[in-house]
């Protein structure tokens, strides 16, 4: 490797190792620490693609990458020195993961990071680490490759996921769709637009983005979706950003909106919307004719709603700060409720890496709390005959299943009101009515989401 070649490598692996050690201390997040490292060192644009793949690989495979130390290294991963464990972290990554680095240059990078970073007397245990790995990599003895016969441990260990998560997943979809499902929430997701019918249309974005050299699909579901199949850069410089052409949203969030179906001039909440995805959504679905009170608990996030409702251009959304827990003012003033709840967040766990690791099962059983008494209270709001969609971009029965069954069998007269088969929604109607989003099966983001009714004029809840 040339001298060159080999600073630059050092740096950007150097800012990686200052993220990363950000985030070991702090517990802030990683996409957090990594702007913050990323606008502190101004790191060039091929530098910025290593540095942001290097700390979002190391966090996400953490649990792999600790089993290799911990079968390499005599004192198992936790008991190392913390700096260490990332600076192995790094060079394991790098050769474990990465094809396009050549291996002399992981090792002797990762090497001249031990010794700028004080742990020079170790610079010689870290080399022996790597070439050791080298030498068992894909070999029995490779500690990623070593026969584990509980399926849940090797899922966890071998695509590093805490166990209860892939023994959720175990239960709901088997070993092969499970082990499917961990590879495919490693691998980065695309980005996927909403056209704005009300500025545009998606023919005209189509050609603005290819005649930018930016290659697109239309979604296989969605009238106003596209998935972008190319580098885009920054977002905010693709056409039609700023003229409020598109959104950025998933393509099952996007579902959300039709479930609920919200027409002209009626009057909706959507009890949970900040930033805005499917408010806004929701507002085009109607032409901007009617009213949306877009509520939110936390003041910060309702800001980015009124920016989405700016750039877009909407007036029929008015913005509220509060908890849905607490409306009673609210009572059946509504034609449709939107709750898409607080929630685990697993079926988004290739969208943000720290996320495996920072939900719990008990912080499940919490949201699961939260989520029934967002229910209860959005359920009131509804003027009889209101239609009441509850959504999450969780894939955990406890606060999918779970929680609309424990609604339902509180409040006998509300019922499952499924699409209709001609809908677009129809591929992800289950046998019981509900909605279910797979990675593996659609393509999109894991979500859950229902409608329910209320099947009567007397007792509204
Ligand atoms: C899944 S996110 C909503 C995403 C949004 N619907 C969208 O499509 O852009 C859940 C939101 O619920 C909010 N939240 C949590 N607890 C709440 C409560 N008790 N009342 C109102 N909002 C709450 C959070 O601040 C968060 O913004």
């Amino acid at each position: 490797m040339k001298k060159n070649e080999s600073q630059k490598l050092s740096t950007s692996r150097q800012i990686a190792f200052w993220v990363l050690a950000e985030i070991d201390r702090k517990s802030i997040f990683s996409d957090v620490a990594l702007d913050n490292g990323l606008q502190h060192h101004q790191p060039n644009k091929i530098d910025r693609k290593l540095i942001a793949e290097l700390v979002y690989g190391c966090v996400r495979q953490r649990r792999s990458l600790d089993t290799i130390v911990d079968g390499l290294a005599r004192k198992k991963s936790d008991r190392q020195p913390r700096d260490l464990r990332l600076i192995l972290h790094i060079g394991l990554y790098q050769l474990c993961y990465l094809d396009r680095i050549p291996e002399s240059a992981a090792v002797n990078t990762t090497v001249e990071l031990a010794k700028q970073n004080n742990l020079a007397g170790l610079a010689g245990f870290v080399n022996g680490i790597l070439r050791q790995y080298l030498r068992v990599r894909n070999t029995p003895d490779d500690p990623l490759k070593k026969a584990i016969e509980n399926p849940i441990e090797r899922l966890g260990i071998v695509y590093s996921y805490p166990n209860w998560i892939v023994e959720n997943w175990l239960e709901q979809i088997g070993l092969e769709e499970t082990e499917k499902l961990c590879k495919l929430f490693n691998r980065s997701p695309a980005l996927h637009l909403r056209i704005n019918p009300l500025k545009t249309t998606i023919d005209t974005v189509e050609s603005a983005l290819k005649e930018r050299g930016i290659q697109c699909d239309r979604s296989s579901y969605l009238p106003q979706g596209l998935k972008l199949t190319s580098a885009t850069g920054e977002v905010k410089q693709l056409p039609g950003f700023n003229e409020g052409w598109w959104t950025i949203q998933d393509g099952s969030a996007q579902l959300a909106s039709y479930l609920l179906d919200p027409q002209p001039d009626e009057t909706i909440v959507d009890a949970c919307a900040a930033p805005g995805g499917k408010t806004t959504h929701i507002a085009e679905l109607m032409g901007d004719r009617g009213k949306i009170w877009a509520i939110d608990r936390v003041a910060s996030r309702l800001k980015k709603v009124r920016q989405n409702i700016d750039r877009l251009q909407l007036n029929s959304i008015e913005v509220c700060q509060g908890d849905s827990r607490d409306f009673p003012q609210l009572k059946q003033q509504c034609d449709r409720v939107l709750l898409d709840a607080p929630c685990s967040g697993l079926g988004t766990l290739h969208r943000r890496a720290d996320l495996r690791w920072r939900q719990t099962p008990q912080m499940a059983e919490e949201l699961a709390i939260l989520q029934g008494e967002l229910l209860e209270a959005a359920a009131t709001w509804l003027k009889p005959g209101g239609v009441l969609v509850y959504a999450t971009c969780t894939l955990h029965p406890p606060e999918n299943e779970g929680a609309i069954g424990h609604f339902l069998d509180k409040h006998p007269h509300w019922k499952i009101d499924p699409p209709s088969p001609e809908s677009l929604l129809s591929p992800f109607v289950t046998p019981a009515g509900w909605l279910e989003v797979w990675p593996t099966r659609h393509h999109l983001d894991g979500f859950f989401m229902v409608r329910l009714k209320h099947d009567s004029t007397e007792d509204l809840t």
